[in-house]
């Protein structure tokens, strides 16, 4: 079993534990947090930043306690990011649902739910925890489930992160006719990192997506590469957690040195 197939294995685990009839969520969808438009979030002019709240990893292991994920969102939103990304898978990433909620209360960005969304019931529960943007990984679903919860996901109002790593699931995310393509740089089977990534399936993504960068990004260099490759935004978790001032840290990746920070607050 590779890496991938063992986190999913116990997302559908952890799911049975907290599975409810489905039809209970749908009667609450009306409550649903008011939606904050990721798609617009991301379609600024120059690079998007999605920043991300990520405690560990299968790759790396521990990266940071982030025992306040809301003090690391508001500097993530002070320091410009457009996007917060929050990791929610709690076996191998050690997220929490809970950190969802309370970052989106505490903040005025977008959150996207950063998991491994396998189900219709796992798409209305994101939507009634408040995600603006949901995460759907190619190489983790078939084409049947891929174009029914893409399809779920924007009836219920949620843009849709699709993730892709190779060229054929570049070409399944473009056949979806995606508005949101994340390529990135890290298999999931085997946890190998490549940027050459970048390079090779941005430019395969049609100039109307927004084209997102994701992985291995801990440099400027890194940054100006993708944005050669065409990418018109980046996901950064591992070199912001750990670099202590995740501020200074956003401005650097962004080339915009000391002098630049939005104050969102
Ligand atoms: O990060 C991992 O090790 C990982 C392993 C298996 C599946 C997914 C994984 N990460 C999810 C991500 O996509 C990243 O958290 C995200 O792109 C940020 O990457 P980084 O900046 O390298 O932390």
């Amino acid at each position: 079993m590779n890496v991938l197939d063992e986190i999913m294995q116990g997302v559908l685990l952890d799911l049975a534990s907290r599975q409810v009839p489905i039809n209970d969520l749908k009667q609450q969808i009306d409550l649903a947090p008011k939606l904050r438009g990721a798609k617009q979030s991301l379609s600024k002019a120059g690079t998007s930043l999605i920043a991300e709240i990520k405690r560990s990893s299968p790759s790396k292991g521990a990266l940071s306690q982030i025992t306040d994920p809301v003090a690391l969102a508001k500097s993530y939103e002070r320091g410009g990011a457009d996007l917060i990304s929050v990791l929610t898978e709690e076996r191998r990433f050690n997220g929490k649902i809970t950190d969802l909620i309370a970052v989106r209360d505490a903040i005025g960005l977008p959150v996207l739910r950063k998991d491994f969304i396998l189900t219709e019931f796992q798409v209305y529960e994101s939507r009634l925890l408040g995600a603006d943007l949901i995460l759907l990984i190619v190489a983790a679903l078939s084409n049947a489930q891929l174009r029914d919860l893409y399809q779920l996901s924007t009836e219920l109002g949620m843009d849709v992160l699709v993730e892709v790593h190779d060229e054929e699931e570049a070409q399944r995310a473009i056949d979806l006719k995606a508005e949101i393509i994340g390529v990135n740089s890290r298999n999931l089977k085997t946890l190998e990192v490549s940027a050459s990534v970048f390079e090779e399936l941005i430019p395969t993504i049609p100039s109307s997506v927004i084209r997102v960068a994701e992985s291995g990004i801990s440099t400027r260099a890194d940054v100006v590469q993708a944005q050669k490759a065409g990418a018109t935004a980046i996901l950064v978790g591992e070199s912001l957690v750990k670099s202590g001032d995740p501020i200074s840290a956003m401005r650097e990746l962004l080339g915009h040195g000391q002098a630049f920070a939005h104050d969102n607050s």
